[in-house]
C-alpha cells in the first residue's frame, strides 16, 4: 500500500533564552500540535515541501532559517489505518525579529522548551524526534 509522505521542519530559536520549538496546533480534529509540515504535492522534492508547508503555515520563509540538511527525522505512523511517512529536517530561526503567523489550518502556536514541546506533541515518535534534534544542536551547534 502507498503510504501518504508529508515533510515539514523542525524550526527552534535560542537567541538570548533557551533553546525553543516551534509547534503549532491545528484548528482542526484533534487539536494536536505539530511542527509546520504538509503533504508532498506531485513533482515536488521532500525539502520544496517542507520548505514550502513551512511559509504557507507558519509565514516563515528560507532567508528567515538555516537548515541542517544532515540533521533529519523520520516518523511512521498509521492515520485510519494507512501508513503515512513524515520528514522532518532542523533549522533555525535567524531573524530575531521574525516570528511565525497563524493561517487558518491552525489556532495557535508557540516556542517551547524541549520537555515542553515533548508533553504537547504527545506522541512516541515526535518525542523521540525532538529528543534526537536537540542532541544534535547540543553536540554540533
Ligand atoms: N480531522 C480533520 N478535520 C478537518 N480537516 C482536516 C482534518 N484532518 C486534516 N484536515 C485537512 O487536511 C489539511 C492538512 O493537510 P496538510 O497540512 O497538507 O498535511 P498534514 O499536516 O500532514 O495533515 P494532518 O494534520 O492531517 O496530519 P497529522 O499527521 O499531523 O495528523 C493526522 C492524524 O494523525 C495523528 N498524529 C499526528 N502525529 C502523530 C504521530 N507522531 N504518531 C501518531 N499519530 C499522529 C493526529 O492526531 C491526527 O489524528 C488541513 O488543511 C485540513 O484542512
Amino acid at each position: 500500500m502507498m503510504s501518504t509522505r508529508a515533510c515539514g521542519l523542525v524550526i527552534f530559536r535560542r537567541f538570548k533564552g533557551p533553546i525553543e520549538y516551534l509547534l503549532m496546533q491545528t484548528s482542526y480534529g484533534q487539536h494536536h500540535w505539530t511542527p509546520p509540515k504538509g503533504h508532498v504535492d506531485d513533482g515536488e522534492s521532500d525539502m520544496e515541501t517542507a520548505l514550502r508547508e513551512t511559509d504557507e503555515e507558519s509565514g516563515l520563509k528560507k532567508e528567515d532559517i538555516r537548515i541542517f540538511e544532515n540533521a533529519k527525522a523520520e516518523l511512521n505512523y498509521n492515520v485510519n489505518k494507512k501508513p503515512k511517512t513524515v520528514v522532518y529536517w532542523l533549522a533555525e530561526l535567524i531573524k530575531e525579529e521574525r516570528d511565525a503567523r497563524l493561517s487558518s489550518e491552525h489556532q495557535d502556536f508557540g516556542w517551547f522548551t524541549l520537555e515542553d514541546a515533548c508533553k504537547i506533541s504527545h506522541y512516541p515518535e515526535m518525542q523521540e524526534a525532538l529528543r534526537k534534534f536537540d542532541k544534535y544542536i547540543i553536540e554540533h551547534l
